[in-house]
Parts: structure tokens; sequence; C-alpha cells
């Protein structure tokens, strides 16, 4: 066989949902691809880099951020080393080479390290021929990002709720060991030979939600990245009782206000409502209380709910209808603080992560 190919498709995911955090996800309809070709032909056996690996990356995400195109650095390659070192291959098979078509903006608030990771996993599966479940492909990326709700819904798509399992004490020390022994940067750079940590089994779960076909998802990107780990960095390690207490009334009304037909506009806005993570990302997204509270289904007809797209900045408004109104008007307030944003219309991706050989 001369040479071989596939693609990876994986779904966007904005995680959180007003009070799911670290909980609910929703994999929405912009996808990253990952075009893969070995080939294999004699002619083309030279060694062209250690890791017998070659990276081309289309941005189309109108965003100026860029990724590394060194395997030994990009996380989706890297990621797909360590799952790969797991199973005692060292290396891609000679003359492999990744294309990535990204339309996603990066650090948004829109998952894209999450889809990064599932594309790692998945690329490490089918490379290694390894015949990966599913589930197990979970814990692989649960190893490397550690909250189950981008990754959940980019991998099986739909409107998801996830969990951590309350593992066995030397299970939680294996996940609990620090990401740069999961993934030694650079990947082949520290190549001692030494097997990386299997993920234990079962580390996460997730469940699908029925979601109600009428709700559509506006998200509205503002032109500034905020890394998920600032934005986890601003969080109290403490909670009042009255805050987790108003969080988990929402929360449990959450996937019965989204999988309603018709869409009760009222249940879903309070029910999109936060005291947990929302509050202290302000800090880093000027106005960010003030957008979410500028409308209401009663003054703004076709919004039903109104939330931060997982650790943001972008901002994510459920709606049945007058979706550029509502786009208009959450763009036009960032812009009276200087901030320009694009937007875009999305649906829920039923379908998660597809593998297509050709
Ligand atoms: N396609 C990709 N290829 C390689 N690396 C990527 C890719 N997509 C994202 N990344 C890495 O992930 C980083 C962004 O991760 P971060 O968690 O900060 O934001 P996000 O995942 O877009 O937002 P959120 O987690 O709030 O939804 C990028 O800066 C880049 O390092
Ligand atoms: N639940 C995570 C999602 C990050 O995308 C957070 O809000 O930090």
């Amino acid at each position: 066989m001369a040479s071989s190919s596939f693609s990876i498709r994986i779904p966007c995911s904005s995680a959180n949902i007003g009070p799911g955090f670290d909980v609910i996800g929703l994999a929405l309809t912009l996808y990253l691809e990952v075009h893969v070709t070995i080939d294999s032909s004699p002619s083309s056996l030279e060694k062209k880099h250690p890791l017998n690996c070659v990276i081309t990356y289309e941005n189309l995400s109108g965003s100026k951020e860029q990724i590394s195109l060194d395997p030994e650095v990009n996380l989706i390659t890297r990621v797909a080393l360590y799952v790969l070192r797991c199973h005692d291959q060292r290396a891609f098979p000679a003359n492999t080479h990744v294309h990535i078509k990204n339309p996603i903006p990066l650090g948004r608030g829109l998952g894209t390290s999450g889809t990064a990771v599932v594309a790692g996993v998945v690329l490490g599966n089918e490379i290694g021929k390894l015949g990966l479940t599913k589930a197990r492909l979970l814990d692989y990326c649960l190893m490397i990002e550690r909250h189950p709700d981008n990754v959940a819904a980019s991998l099986f798509g739909g409107f998801v709720g996830t969990y951590l399992s309350d593992l066995k004490p030397e299970d939680m020390a294996r996940i609990e060991i620090p990401l740069s022994e999961v993934l030694p940067e650079p990947a082949g750079g520290i190549d001692t030979g030494k097997q990386p940590p299997n993920p234990p089994v079962g580390i996460g779960h997730c469940t699908k939600f029925p979601w109600a076909k009428e709700i559509k998802a506006i998200a509205i990107i503002p032109d500034f990245v905020v890394p998920t780990a600032n934005a986890r960095d601003v969080l109290p390690k403490q909670y009042t009782r009255a805050d987790v207490v108003f969080n988990l009334q929402r929360v449990a009304l959450l996937p019965i206000a989204l999988g309603a037909s018709p869409p009760d506009p009222d249940m879903i806005y309070l029910a999109m409502q936060d005291r947990v993570h929302q509050p202290y990302r302000q800090t880093l997204i000027p106005g960010l209380l003030e957008i979410l509270q500028s409308m209401t289904p009663t003054t703004q007809p076709g919004l039903l709910g109104i939330c931060l797209s997982g650790a943001g900045p972008t901002i994510l408004a459920l709606a049945t209808e007058n979706f550029e109104e509502i786009a208009e008007k959450i763009t036009s307030r960032f812009a009276e603080r200087g901030i320009e944003c694009q937007w875009k219309l999305l649906e829920l991706a039923q379908e998660g992560t597809i593998v297509e050989h050709h």
C-alpha cells in the first residue's frame, strides 16, 4: 500500500451554560478538521523529522492567533504521541502529514483546547490502530484536560452532563500527576523510553440530554483571548452555601428547560443564572455582568438565555428568532468599550467526533 489517509472532524463546544460550571457542555456546528496522510511509498521513506510528522495549518477562524507547527509542541500531535507511547509506539509512521483546518477562534471560550485534545487522542487511536472505545478515549482526554465539559461534548456531541468518578486513592494519585509528566514538553525531547502513565479506567462519564429543536446558539466572539488557565485562577477556592444552593437550584432545571419543546423563555432565562464563575470572570472581560443583564426574554423577543461561553470571553445567547438583532445588541455593548466582535449563528452538533477513512 503506497499511502493511506483519513480525516477527523471535531465539533467545538460551549461549556458551563450558566450554572453548570465544569459539568454541562454543548457541542456546536463549527468543526476542527484534521486531515492525515501517511505516505509509505519507497520514494518518500527518508526521515524528515525525528517524529516522522509534518504539520500544516489553515487558519479559517477570522482571528490572528497561530498554533505551533512543531509536532513536539503542537497540542494535537503531543496528545497523539502520549496515546501512542502508552501503547509502546514511540513515533508516527514514516511520512505522516497532519493538515489542520481550524475555523474556531483560539482561546475565546469555544473549547479549542478541548477540540485539539480530542483530535490528538483520536489521531493516536487511528494511527496506532488501537481500537479504543469512546469511553476509553474520554479517559485519555481527561488525563490532559481535567474538566470534562468541553472534551465530552466534542467527543460525544449533543447537549451533555458530565462528571468525574470518585476514584480509589491509588487511581486519584494516577490522575493527579503533573501534566508535564503526561505530556512531556517537547514531546520527543525527554523521550527516555519510559512508559507514560496510562489513565485509570472510567475517570469521567457523560450523559446526553434532550435538546429542543427550536433552540439555536448565537456566539458573540470578542477580539481578545482569555486563556482558560487565567480564567480559572480568578475563581475563589471556597463559596458560600447560598451561592452553591443558588447554582444547584438552577442546574437541576437546565436540562429540563432546554429539552422542552416549545421552549419556555422565562424558565430557560432563570435556569441559566450563575454565581459560581461568571461574577469573578468580569475582571477579565470588561462589562461582562452588564452585558449578561442587558436583555431578558421580556425586553428582547426571541431571546431564551444568555451566559459566558466556557471561560470566555465569548458570550452565548440561546434564542429562537431575531438572531441578528440579539447579536448586534451584544456586539454594540462591546464596541462601547472599544472591543470588536465577530458573531456566528450555530446549532447543536448532535454527532460528536467523526473519523472517515478515504
Ligand atoms: N487546533 C489546535 N492545534 C493545536 N493547539 C491548539 C489548537 N486549538 C487550540 N490549541 C491550543 O489551546 C490553546 C487555547 O486553549 P484555551 O483553553 O485557553 O482556550 P479555549 O479552549 O479556546 O477556550 P475554553 O476552554 O474557555 O472553551 C491555544 O492557545 C493553543 O495552544
Ligand atoms: N468549565 C471550564 C470550561 C473552560 O472552557 C471553565 O469554565 O473553566
